[in-house]
């Protein structure tokens, strides 16, 4: 049975309740799946669980990277994942010109880990409706896929 850690930033809620349907969705599949908020998670952390994955907002006046998780950041590409499975997602707002560009920057950095990404962002305008569980469902089957593919090879 795979484990996965879901660390998240999330100011107002939007992305905390990104991250519990996100690892709910992961339990449902057999999956031991941990929630921790990010500024308690090092990179480190990640050489532990098979499927690693970070749920963020985006923020300030340059589509910035939240302040509490910019350490992580930092940290991920310093730490080797290969072998391990990752997915990125968050919640953003399409007034503001970069959509979830802290979703994008946080798939750079993993990609530089040398992880694998199970499967395309899902980014979510706001808080997640009924209508936004699918495509976080879809990317939790999808981790799964990818941790039993790289299982097989
Ligand atoms: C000052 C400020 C700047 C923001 N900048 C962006 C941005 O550049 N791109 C984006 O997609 N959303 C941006 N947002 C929207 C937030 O990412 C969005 O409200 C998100 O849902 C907050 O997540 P949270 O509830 O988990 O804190 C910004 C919000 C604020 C208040």
């Amino acid at each position: 049975m795979p484990t996965a850690l879901v660390t998240f930033a999330s100011l107002t809620g939007n992305d905390e309740e990104i991250a519990n349907i996100m690892t709910k969705s992961l339990l449902d599949l057999g999956v031991e799946a941990k929630m921790i908020e990010c500024q308690s998670v090092y990179a480190s952390d990640f050489l532990n669980e098979d499927i690693c994955i970070v749920v963020t907002y985006t923020y300030g006046a340059a589509a910035d990277l939240p302040d509490e998780i910019v350490d992580l950041y930092e940290e991920l590409p310093e730490v080797n994942l290969e072998g391990k499975i990752f997915a990125t997602l968050g919640s953003g707002e399409y007034d503001y010109e970069e959509f979830c560009k802290s979703v994008d920057d946080f798939t750079a950095q993993f990609k530089q880990s040398g992880a694998i990404m199970a499967g395309e962002s899902v980014k979510i305008e706001l808080y997640p409706e009924d209508d936004d569980i699918p495509a976080i469902q879809k990317l939790a089957q999808e981790c799964v896929t990818a941790f039993q593919t790289q299982q097989a090879s």
